[in-house]
């Protein structure tokens, strides 16, 4: 019966591994949702890469029924969230389509970055929220001060607080009780009398039902056969069938205000079901959308070439697949002197660049090569004219530029009180950030705050963080603009000949050492030949460091002191293999992963 006082929508912010999956699991068997036997292969197994990596990438969303110790029986909606910063927007629109949000920590851990951030998106979207201090079957487990640190930074207090353990069940039908008794039911955003308002938070491809969309109905009702509108793309479908997540999904009638769901619709691509939109009736349509839609742009661009030249149509067609069900993956075919023929992809961060190229090698079992990537630039020119600039090959000569800007971000880095200086020191002189000032997070815990360039967080700047902070400190950021910034290109020409992969946008102040520190690199990662190799870094037209690499008569065969022929031929294949992976710049081999020396510059220095 629907009846939506009854219904509760709530997502789980939690940062990784504080045991959302885990309490998840014990949801369902409270509830008796799932046969246990099942469980595992039918609600967990589809996320192989994402448990891997400790992430979320799309949303499960879970319905469950749950009879509460008064007797009255409830439908409770359980949204996991991205819990990533690459897909903040993803987010906050799964937060947009709840009334409640549990905030999950671990107790040996305390509050993260991330909890952080995502918990300011859950109250921006007025979300009543829940804390659940987990994991408290552990001896180390902190739980007073995870207390204190969940008051402290969210100021919620000690009532809508739980202590659970998500392994032994402890403490769980607690915290569903107090979803029941906090959360406000969905009805005062809309009624099913109403005309039909739904947003979009999710949507998957599936191969035989074409884009099945994640949706949260704030208005009026949706059913088979109905034509719907998306306020957004402007397009409109006939409804094939709705349904709810039961995990798995089931048919139903009609998915109406308040509720939790899916719809199929006979859409083909996901671009035509971005997160965000709204839904409406076609033929009634609501006049005003849902707030809060934005189209999501790369903030990342990065060559990602074939291993081997007659791959490049797989890696398009690889490609092209992933897009069926990442809205928010660009490409552009691109050509480039020493790579050949590939892509220029754009990604969301560095962590969605990461996931693509896993899968790539994985699902397509494809070698590719990714170049260094980078952030998008502005440049003025002096005609007037403004240009985006998405691969530092493309940046113009210094005479013709007028000026340069490139993205800021706010940075947040929390940390207990020791690592303080170091991390300042690492943001604002290493890394071009500006210390703003510090606040306080808990009893042993501070949030740092700066501004820094994009470009410099991107490569190494969360590595170095977890090992000046021993591990603890976390990080959070987001783009604030751009800013008008002394920027000049470092172009690399090996046996001179310009090498278009290995050119680089650098601040004017790093501009001597970067090429410094590369060419050196180039030079240890570029085997010797048969004749000199100069390697030459130009920068507003001068050369500013060069290294040689010597001539040196390389006979392999030499290492086989006469008579043991299979070992000679095995010697030969091999260094065949080995020429297979370089790439021949005029007539210099170069190996693949001298393309990403610049990310591989500090290593030695470390
Ligand atoms: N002892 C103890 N271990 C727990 C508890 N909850 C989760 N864990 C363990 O913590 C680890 C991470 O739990 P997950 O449920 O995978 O965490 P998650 O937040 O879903 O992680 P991601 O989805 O990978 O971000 C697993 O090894 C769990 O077994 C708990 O209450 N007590």
């Amino acid at each position: 019966m629907y009846d939506p006082n009854f219904i509760r929508n709530v997502a789980i912010i939690a940062h990784i591994d504080h045991g959302k999956t885990t309490l998840m699991d014990r949801i369902l068997e409270l509830t008796h949702s799932i046969d246990e036997r099942n469980m595992r292969e039918q609600f967990l197994d589809s996320m192989d890469l994402e448990r891997e990596k400790g992430i979320t990438i799309k949303s499960h969303p879970v319905k469950v029924f749950y009879t509460s110790k008064k007797g009255q029986d409830y439908e409770l909606n359980i949204l996991d969230t991205p819990g990533h910063i690459d897909f903040t927007y993803e987010v906050s629109r799964s937060l947009a389509a709840c009334e409640g949000a549990i905030l999950l920590v671990d107790a040996t851990q305390g509050v993260q970055a991330q909890t952080v951030t995502n918990t300011y998106l859950a109250l921006e979207n007025d979300l009543e929220i829940i804390g659940a201090i987990n994991k408290i079957d552990l001896p180390s487990a902190n739980v007073e001060e995870t207390l204190l640190e969940i008051n402290d930074l969210v100021g919620i207090d000690s009532d809508s607080i739980v202590k659970i353990s998500a392994k032994t069940g402890e403490g769980v039908s607690e915290l569903l009780e107090l979803i029941i008794e906090k959360v406000p039911p969905p009805t005062l955003k809309g009624s099913i009398n109403d005309k039909l308002k739904a947003l979009v938070f999710d949507a998957k491809y599936d191969k035989y039902r074409g884009i099945i969309v994640y949706t949260r109905v704030f208005a009026g009702t949706v059913k088979k056969e109905d034509n719907i509108l998306f306020m957004a793309s402007g397009k409109s479908y006939e409804v094939s069938e709705v349904g709810v997540f039961h995990p798995e999904m089931v048919e139903i009638d009609n998915l109406s205000a308040g509720e939790i769901g899916y719809i199929i619709a006979g859409i083909k691509e996901i671009q035509e079901a971005k997160v965000g939109d709204t839904i409406t009736n076609a033929q009634d349509p609501t006049d005003k959308p849902l707030p809060g839609y934005k189209e999501v742009k790369p903030m990342v661009y990065a060559g990602l070439y074939p291993g081997l030249p007659e791959y490049y149509e797989d890696l398009r067609k690889a490609l092209e697949k992933l897009k069926l069900n990442d809205a928010s993956l660009v490409f552009l075919p691109e050509n480039s002197p020493a790579l050949g023929y590939g892509f220029r992809v754009g990604f969301l961060g560095l962590l969605h660049m990461e996931i693509v190229k896993e899968r790539i090698q994985r699902e397509f079992d494809l070698a590719v090569i990714l170049t260094v990537p980078s952030v998008i630039y502005n440049a003025k020119l002096k005609n007037g004219e403004v240009i985006q600039i998405t691969n530092p090959s493309q940046f113009p000569d210094q005479e013709y530029i007028e000026s340069v800007y490139e993205p800021y971000c706010k940075l947040d880095i929390i940390t207990p009180p020791e690592f303080m200086g170091d991390l300042i020191n690492l943001a604002q002189v290493e890394k071009r950030g500006e210390f703003l000032y510090v606040s306080n997070a808990g009893k042993n815990r501070v949030v740092l705050h700066f501004e820094i360039p994009l470009a410099e967080i991107i490569f190494d700047f969360f590595d170095k963080m977890k090992a000046l902070s021993k591990g603890y400190a976390s990080m959070d950021y987001e783009l604030i603009g751009y800013r008008e910034s002394k920027l000049v290109k470092i172009e690399i020409y090996i046996n001179k000949e310009k090498v278009d992969a290995l050119s680089y946008i650098v601040h004017e102040s790093k501009a001597y050492e970067i090429a410094r520190k590369l060419v050196d690199k180039l030079k240890d990662l570029i085997p010797r030949h048969q004749f000199e190799i100069p390697i030459q870094a130009y920068c507003k037209g001068k050369i500013i460091a060069r290294s040689t690499i010597k001539a040196l008569r390389k006979d392999v065969l030499q290492k086989c002191y006469g008579g043991d022929v299979t070992r000679k031929m095995k010697l030969l294949e091999k260094q065949k293999e080995g020429k297979k992976r370089m790439r021949e710049i005029g007539e210099v081999s170069i190996p693949q992963e001298a393309f990403l020396a610049l990310l591989k510059i500090d290593e030695d220095n470390n």
